[in-house]
């Protein structure tokens, strides 16, 4: 598989003599689904902030596709390539959801952007049925739905969000997670930061689990669901039963 994003000893954070990332090692491959998962304060949102390049790296190495981006200004790294939807809300509450779209689409060069526009309607179908209502009247996972839409417009080869799930039921984050699974299957990478462990790993193909800076468990996310150590740690004790020998 060929890498898309690889992190060698990335330290990083805010302040310079304030790491948060404390030497980060990870490598997404093309068309992975890959959740980040951890402690509140494990340094999440940072490390996806810093690739997409809202943080200075300190020290390590940042690869997309082979280029080392970690020097890179962020809109240089967002275009095209890798997109990001911030937790913070990322769109305009007074503007329709064309309006919306179309702000997001003036990075584009004008020839692309009719193109991208109708592509993001057909990606986004309860968006695409009413393109004239104002965004602050959508639902929570709508709202969502138009940032990752927003992110979206540039036809990026990687999808990276922090937690999208955040504040949003039950139903509408399985709404919001359907539609990232079926980005997916069109082949785009995505790097997704949850807070729920259980709706992370069953979305995810992988978990990567972050602790203090550093990773420290990263498995297919079937392995990591039924790990004891992982459970005691982060599900409650919960693993399913280890499997016995003989049993029914
Ligand atoms: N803008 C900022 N300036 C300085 N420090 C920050 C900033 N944002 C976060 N931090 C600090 O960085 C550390 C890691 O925070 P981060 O938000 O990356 O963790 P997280 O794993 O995403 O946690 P959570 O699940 O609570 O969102 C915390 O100690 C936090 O206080």
């Amino acid at each position: 598989m060929k890498d898309v994003v690889r992190i060698r000893g990335l330290h990083g954070g805010y302040q310079p003599d304030l790491p948060i990332l404390k030497g980060v090692d990870l490598v997404v491959g093309q068309g992975e689904f890959v959740v980040l998962l951890g402690p509140n304060g494990a340094g999440k949102s940072t490390l996806v902030k810093t690739i997409a390049g809202l943080v200075p790296v300190h020290e390590g190495a940042i690869k997309l596709y082979g280029e080392e981006i970690s020097r890179l200004p962020a809109h240089l790294r967002l275009r095209h390539r890798l997109a990001f939807v911030p937790q913070t809300e990322n769109i305009f509450a007074q503007m329709s959801i064309r309006e919306n779209l179309q702000l997001a689409a003036q990075i584009l060069p004008k020839a692309e952007r009719a193109e991208r526009m109708a592509a993001m309607m057909e990606t986004f179908p309860d968006l695409a049925r009413r393109p004239a209502t104002r965004a602050g009247s959508l639902s929570g996972g709508q709202r969502q739905m138009l940032a990752v839409a927003r992110a979206m417009i540039v036809d990026p080869q990687v999808l990276i969000l922090d937690e999208p799930s955040a504040g949003l039921s039950p139903l509408m984050v399985a709404d919001v997670f359907d539609r990232l699974r079926a980005i997916n299957q069109t082949g785009i990478t995505i790097l997704l930061v949850e807070q729920n462990v259980r709706a992370g790993l069953g979305i995810a193909s992988r978990g990567v689990i972050l602790v203090e800076g550093r990773v420290a468990h990263d498995a297919p996310s079937a392995i990591l669901a039924n790990d004891p150590v992982v459970a005691d740690l982060y599900l409650g004790g919960h693993a399913a039963a280890p499997a016995r020998e003989g049993a029914l």
